[in-house]
């Protein structure tokens, strides 16, 4: 892209939902606050109450529990009943989309129980958890046993069973792929109430790849078996400023994880962990760590940093530091690190609380960060929501290595965020063509950070207000995400169905592949039973029409195929 300057844009009238938004902090200190802590903190004992039960009653209660969405399911009336979701409430789950579905006609299963981890299995190295386990439990439970997930999502909320159906990323997902591709074997009720076990060389094996993105379109997963690495106590972690256009940043990011000798799988020249901010056009600074002992840490000389404590610098700020000090290194606690974004939501706090990252915030009432985002969704209101939607971004861009520098280029054209998340992470070549693919035939360049069984691809995270609407002036959120999505599809990419999406159902499966997922849909019955992803993506309150044209058109389907 030649031209990096931004369009100049006409001044915008505020209206009553800016104010909102500029004061919600009132709502936010005095509610949203004492609740997520009171929330957070009897979550803490369902979760102890559960750690509490041994692993037998725990099997004991999940079969039990398997049973129960075995018979709600068979209790369904398909010439009666709406198509089939969990009954998770639409605000409770972590996403910025407005769960449409769940507010016209649907058929709602109960998964609330499945919040257990089953086992942990040292001589496999594998974690059997329920889908509602999220990570701030695993990790609890794992990383004193010097354990972890291998891709760990970093906000505390985040669901397994969301991270699978979805799409979950860590700054460790250049060396595991996405949380999905850490799973090895799930365990689906299907629509017509058979509990399978699918794994990547079984009968279910097609199962097992359309899992992913799927958005809990095939089946029910009622728990999954997820790969443990070994982790050491500490992260070392390197912070590296780079200064230059954004070509430059792009490349220095690829420098800091990508050796250019191709190289990718030595671990003497790839780091544990990756992830890059990028804080202006002309200013990142990248991380690298590398798991570390307790011992190595408490040498004399080197730093902790307990990132974690509720009076400590928000991350994305103690990170920004190393472009007025230069490279520096420190070592923070395993766990602590994981969850480094939870307490100010990545840098969306900031503009929740803007006094929230002052020293004297941070010492009074630190401690009862981070807002709990289901807590704000619930009180958001309709008139918040849609400005975020309007005036706010939240996207994410899965875009090939060797794109980030055009992606950075073009945000910044037409967005004009910062910071902006960078996170590499590997999508594989697998037997099957997934709903996300690498580029076909991107072995033959060779490309840095590509391998001959993986591409190379980055999340370019762009959240928060962009510069036309900080500066007050005119700007289109939507015509803007319809435009990211049209890059995207341009430049085989692809954006996580979390977001607030504008794609129309021939763009979706532009964007994505359809094939696997259209032949399990039809192989496992879930046609006529379960939503199509699309449907679930869709932004806009569904008409009763729609509805029933969704239900009709899986009917037919489904009676076409048994005809
Ligand atoms: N670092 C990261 O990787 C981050 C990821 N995210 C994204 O946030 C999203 C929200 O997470 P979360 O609140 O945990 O999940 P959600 O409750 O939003 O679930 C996401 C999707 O998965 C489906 N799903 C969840 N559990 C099951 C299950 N047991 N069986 C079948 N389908 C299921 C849901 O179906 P239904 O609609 O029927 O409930 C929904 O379509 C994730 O999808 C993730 O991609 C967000 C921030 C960071
Ligand atoms: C995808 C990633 C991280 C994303 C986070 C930055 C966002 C995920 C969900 C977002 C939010 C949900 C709902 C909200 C309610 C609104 O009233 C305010 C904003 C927000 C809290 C919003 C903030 C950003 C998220 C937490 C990874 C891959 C980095």
């Amino acid at each position: 892209m030649s031209d990096l300057q931004a369009p100049l844009r006409p001044k915008r009238k505020k209206g009553l939902v800016d104010f909102l938004v500029q004061f919600r902090w009132i709502f936010v200190i005095f509610f949203v606050l004492p609740f997520s802590t009171l929330y957070y903190f009897l979550i803490y004992l369902g979760d102890v109450r559960s750690e509490m039960k041994s692993y037998k009653q725990r099997q004991k209660e999940h079969d039990e529990n398997v049973l129960k969405v075995v018979k709600r399911l068979k209790q369904r009336n398909p010439k009666k009943d709406g198509l089939v979701c969990t009954a998770r409430k639409p605000w409770i789950a972590v996403g910025m989309r407005n769960v449409d579905y769940k507010r016209a006609r649907h058929y709602e299963v109960d998964l609330s129980a499945f919040r257990n981890i089953l086992e942990i299995d040292k001589q496999r190295m594998i974690a059997r958890v329920e889908p509602l386990v999220n990570m701030g439990q695993i990790t609890r439970v794992t990383v004193p046993m010097n354990l972890s997930l291998a891709v760990v999502a970093e906000l505390d909320d985040l669901t397994v069973g969301g991270l699978i159906n979805g799409y979950g990323i860590e700054g460790s997902s250049h060396i595991y792929g996405l949380f999905s591709d850490t799973v090895v074997a799930y365990e689906i009720v299907l629509a017509d109430g058979r509990v399978v076990r699918a794994t990547k060389d079984n009968e279910y094996s097609d199962l097992f790849y359309a899992i992913p993105w799927s958005q809990g379109t095939l089946g029910f997963l009622v728990a999954a078996e997820i790969k443990l690495i070994p982790v050491k106590e500490y992260m070392r972690l390197t912070y590296t400023p780079v200064v230059g256009n954004l070509q430059d940043l792009a490349q220095g990011y690829m420098d800091s994880f990508a050796p250019r000798d191709g190289d990718q799988d030595n671990p003497e020249k790839v780091p544990d962990f990756v992830e890059g901010m990028v804080y202006s056009p002309t200013e990142g600074v990248f991380m690298t760590g590398r798991y570390a002992s307790k011992e190595e840490a408490k040498k004399k000389g080197n730093k902790i940093n307990n990132v974690g404590w509720w009076f400590k610098p928000w991350f994305y700020q103690h990170a920004q530091t190393a472009l007025k000090k230069g490279e520096f290194v420190e070592y923070i606690p395993t766990r602590e690190y994981y969850h480094r974004h939870t307490r100010c939501l990545y840098w969306e706090g900031k503009l929740i609380l803007p006094f929230g990252d002052q020293w004297w915030f941070r010492f009074l009432l630190g401690w009862l960060m981070p807002p709990k985002v289901s807590l704000l969704k619930a009180t958001q209101g309709e008139s918040i929501r849609n400005y975020y939607h309007e005036m706010h971004v939240i996207q994410d861009m899965l875009v090939p290595l060797y794109k980030v520098g055009d992606a950075l280029e073009w945000v910044h054209h037409e967005m004009e965020i910062y910071p902006i998340w960078l996170c590499p992470h590997r999508l594989f070549k697998l037997p099957v063509k997934t709903m996300v693919y690498p580029e076909p035939g991107f072995e033959q360049h060779r490309r840095q950070g590509d391998t001959p069984y993986a591409q190379m691809f980055t999340d370019v995270g762009v959240y928060y207000a962009p510069g036309p609407v900080l500066r007050g002036e005119v700007f289109d959120g939507a015509e803007a995400v319809r435009k990211l999505e049209q890059w995207l599809i341009k430049n085989h990419s692809f954006q996580p169905q979390y977001a607030v999406s504008e794609l129309n159902e021939k763009d979706f499966w532009r964007m994505f592949d359809a094939d696997l997922y259209e032949h399990v849909r039809r192989k496992y019955g879930a046609v006529g039973t379960f939503m199509s992803v699309y449907y679930k993506s869709k932004k806009g309150r569904k008409t009763e029409k729609e509805v029933q044209e969704a239900e009709q058109a899986h009917l037919e389907t489904a009676y076409a195929e048994a005809d």
